[in-house]
C-alpha cells in the first residue's frame, strides 16, 4: 500500500456549525520543509490536523504517502509525528527517560537498542543531564525539545509541527526551529513565526480558508505581509 511520497489535499472541503473552515484545498506537498502561513481563524491548524486524521473533510481526502487518511488512520499515524504548541499536551510519563523510553517501545527494538536511543536523544535534546527529573519542571524550551524527541523516536517520515514555538521566548524559538529545520524527515511547519522559516522549501499561505499563495519564502512572505497590512 506504498504510494506517492508526502502529503496530498484533494479538494480539501471542511465545514463546521455551518462555517467554513477549508474551502477546497488542492496541495500536493512533496517538499523537504514546508510552512503554512495565515492570518488567525484561515485554516492552518485544521489543514494540519487532517493529515493525522484529527480532523475530518466534509469532502475531499487526504493521502500521506499514497495512504487515505480516513481509511487507514492508524496506519497514517505511524508514518506522520505530530507537534503540538504546548508539549504538556503530547509529554505522557512522569520522567524525561520515561516519556522517550514510552516512545520507543513503537519501534520493536531491544533493550539495548532502545536505551541507545533514549541516549542519543536525550544528548541531542540537551536533556542528559535531566534524565531522571519529573517532565513537569522542564523549562518550556526543554519541554518542547522533549516533546520533539519523543515524537521522533517513534519513527515517523512526516513531521507536522503546529505552532511548535509559540510559546517559546526567542533563543528556545531559534533552538526548536533549528531542530526542526536539521530534520531529515519531511516537516510540515505551521507558525506565525516567518523569521523561522526563511529557509523552507515551500510556503503555503492560508486565507480565509482557502490557498492565496503557494510559493518560494522571497515570494509568499512578501505576499503575505502585504495581505496583512
Ligand atoms: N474545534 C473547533 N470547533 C469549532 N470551530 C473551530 C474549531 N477549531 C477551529 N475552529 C474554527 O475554524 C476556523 C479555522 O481555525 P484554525 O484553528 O484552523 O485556524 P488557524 O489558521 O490555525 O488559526 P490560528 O493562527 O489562530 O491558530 C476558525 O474560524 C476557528 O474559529
Amino acid at each position: 500500500m506504498s504510494g506517492a511520497p508526502g502529503i496530498r489535499f484533494e479538494g480539501v472541503t471542511l465545514a463546521r456549525q455551518g462555517r467554513v473552515a477549508l474551502d477546497g484545498v488542492d496541495l500536493q506537498l512533496t517538499e523537504h520543509r514546508v510552512a503554512l502561513i495565515g492570518a488567525n481563524g484561515s485554516g492552518k491548524s485544521t489543514l494540519a490536523r487532517c493529515v493525522i486524521g484529527l480532523e475530518r473533510p466534509t469532502a475531499g481526502r487526504v493521502l500521506v504517502n499514497g495512504v487515505d487518511v480516513r481509511r487507514h488512520a492508524r496506519r497514517v499515524r505511524r508514518d506522520v509525528g505530530f507537534l503540538f504548541s504546548d508539549p504538556d499536551h503530547q509529554i505522557v510519563m512522569p520522567t524525561v527517560r520515561e516519556d522517550l523510553e514510552f516512545s520507543a517501545r513503537r519501534r520493536g527494538w531491544s533493550a539495548a537498542q532502545r536505551e541507545e536511543a533514549v541516549q542519543t536523544a536525550l544528548a541531542r535534546a540537551g536533556l542528559e543531564g535531566h534524565a531522571d527529573h519529573p517532565c513537569h519542571l522542564l523549562s518550556g524550551g526543554q519541554k518542547q525539545l522533549l516533546a520533539l524527541g519523543a515524537v521522533l523516536m517513534a519513527g515517523p517520515s512526516i513531521l507536522v509541527a503546529d505552532e511548535p514555538t509559540t510559546l517559546l521566548d526567542l533563543r528556545n524559538r531559534r533552538r526548536v526551529s533549528a531542530e526542526l529545520m536539521a530534520l531529515e524527515q519531511q516537516v510540515v511547519i505551521v507558525t506565525h513565526h516567518l523569521d523561522l522559516i526563511e529557509e523552507v522549501d515551500r510556503v503555503v499561505v492560508l486565507d480565509e480558508a482557502r490557498v492565496v499563495c503557494d510559493d518560494v519564502p522571497s515570494v509568499a512572505i512578501p505576499f503575505y505581509e502585504r495581505l496583512m497590512a
